[in-house]
């Protein structure tokens, strides 16, 4: 049953797990969505979750955070959920930015952390 809505997840290594938690705890809200992600999260969610069905895009320093930014260019993400980790270093940072920045640019909901993803599940945006 399709709900309609195209979802973008990700997570940086460090928090991958409490990505996949958060999947897992809101799978019910998450299932009939189009859901994308960059390739290791989406291996991450693809084995936690088998009922989600998860297009993956290049892992994120090989291109992937600017592949998921295309599609918000293009006007196909309704939700971004990164899960970033602002206490490690990543070789591929000026993607991480430019892709939280076309989120902005676009005015697409943006979840960097579990509280605020928590709180666009609370606000039925995904019913
Ligand atoms: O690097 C990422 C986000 O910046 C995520 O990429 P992966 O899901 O391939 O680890």
């Amino acid at each position: 049953m399709a709900k309609g809505k195209h979802l973008a997840l990700i997570a940086h290594d460090r928090k991958k797990d409490a990505l996949s938690m958060w999947v897992k705890a809101h799978e019910a809200a998450l299932t009939g969505h189009t859901i994308s992600c960059t390739a290791t999260t989406g291996g991450v969610i693809e084995k936690n979750s088998p009922g989600l069905k998860v297009v993956k895009t290049k892992s994120g320093p090989l291109g992937g955070d600017q592949q998921i930014g295309a599609l918000i260019a293009e006007g196909e993400i309704d939700l971004l959920v990164f899960f970033t980790d602002p206490l490690s270093p990543h070789p591929h940072d000026v993607d991480v930015k430019a892709l939280t920045r076309l989120a902005t640019v676009y005015d697409i909901p943006m979840a960097c952390s579990k509280a605020t993803a928590d709180l666009i599940i609370a606000s039925g945006f995904l019913d």
